[in-house]
């Protein structure tokens, strides 16, 4: 059976107002996620990710000069909602998030059990008591013992940091968790134990999540799903088996062929050139400066076009007329 579709977004853009101009961070983007489904979004530094996932769960700074787009979750329009009913209803309990270096923003002077329950005080108003006894239950799922509900962050490893921020933000139950690079700070080992505490997490409970990452070797222990961005736009989503091993964007081969493999004998690729900046994106294909394939019709933005059910390519090669000759 088809997992239900539980995110669904189409024409995402969140622009912020600088001194040197307009910063297209999240410029049309279009995914959805389906239920009990981990897509891990990839994409360079400066990109849009985290951005992304601050449009998602509505986490926005001042200079915001344009949020738009669709953002369906479950049969809710979020996008609709106004601020009061978001937060009370969305935010961080049906979305949550794993904020990037979330584990060094703990309190030092709270007690951690007393902070994972915060959410459930804060955003459904329950009693100490009850919320406490949910943190219990959160913290053996993340795998951290309940005797150290009463220590301080200071007391605690970065692995177990780190997993005491994820038990923050399942302690609601949301339906959807945003996990902006959760492992970076850590060690190989630890970095492997979250990851397994996630993927646990996702069988047991059915959680959705979004994972937020520069690096392939990590996401591909989770991924269900692939988003690559670059400059402000997806420019492939695919199931993660053939994003790893059939990428469809140039980009996304080129990424693949520079990633270093053990025991690797020649070195891997890299990719000339930067990334266009966001203040002044070119019209045409982002990537079209660094692309090999480079071809006439590049010089035309192209649309996310869809290759298979599963599949998005924003691509002029992958355009439906494309093999048939197009206009190259
Ligand atoms: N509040 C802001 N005001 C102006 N520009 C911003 C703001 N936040 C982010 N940016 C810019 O938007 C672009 C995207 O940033 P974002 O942090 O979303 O990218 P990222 O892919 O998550 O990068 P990283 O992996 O380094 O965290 C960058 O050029 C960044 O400088």
């Amino acid at each position: 059976m088809v997992a239900k579709t539980l995110l669904s977004v189409e024409d995402l853009q969140l622009h912020y107002q600088t001194r040197r101009g307009i910063a297209r961070a999240v410029d049309g983007v279009h995914f959805d996620i389906r239920a009990n489904e981990a897509l891990v979004v990839l994409g360079e530094s400066g990109c849009g990710k985290s951005s992304l996932a601050k449009a998602l769960l509505r986490v926005l700074p001042r200079n915001v000069h344009r949020f738009s787009g669709r953002i369906m979750l479950g049969e809710t329009d979020i996008m609709a909602l106004g601020e009061e009913a978001f937060r009370r209803d969305v935010q961080w309990t049906r979305i949550a998030m794993v904020m990037q270096a979330a584990m060094n923003a703990l309190n030092p002077v709270v007690r951690v059990g007393e902070q994972v329950a915060e959410p459930l005080r804060v955003h459904l108003g329950w009693s100490r008591q009850r919320a406490m006894e949910r943190v219990a239950k959160t913290f053996e799922l993340v795998g951290v013992s309940t005797d150290f509900l009463q220590r301080y962050p200071f007391e605690l490893s970065g692995g177990m940091r780190q997993r005491v921020v994820l038990a923050m933000a399942l302690v609601t139950e949301p339906e959807l968790v945003i996990l902006d690079e959760p492992t970076s700070a850590l060690d190989v080992l630890t970095q492997a134990s979250i990851m397994n505490v996630l993927k646990r997490i996702k069988q047991e409970q059915g959680t959705s999540f979004m994972l937020i990452t520069h690096d392939v070797a990590t996401s591909s222990e989770i991924a269900d799903r692939v988003a690559l961005m670059y400059a402000g736009q997806i420019v492939e989503v695919a199931d993660a088996n053939e994003f790893f091993h059939e990428p469809a964007h140039p980009y996304s081969q080129m990424l693949m062929a520079s990633v270093p493999r053990l025991r690797q004998e020649e070195e891997p690729a890299h990719i000339p050139g930067q990334p266009p900046d966001l203040i002044d994106v070119p019209g045409g294909c982002r990537f079209a400066d660094r692309c090999p394939s480079r071809f006439g019709r590049c010089d035309r933005e192209p649309e996310p076009f869809r290759v298979s059910a599963r599949r998005q390519v924003r691509c002029w090669l992958h355009a439906p007329d494309a093999r048939s000759g197009g206009d190259a």
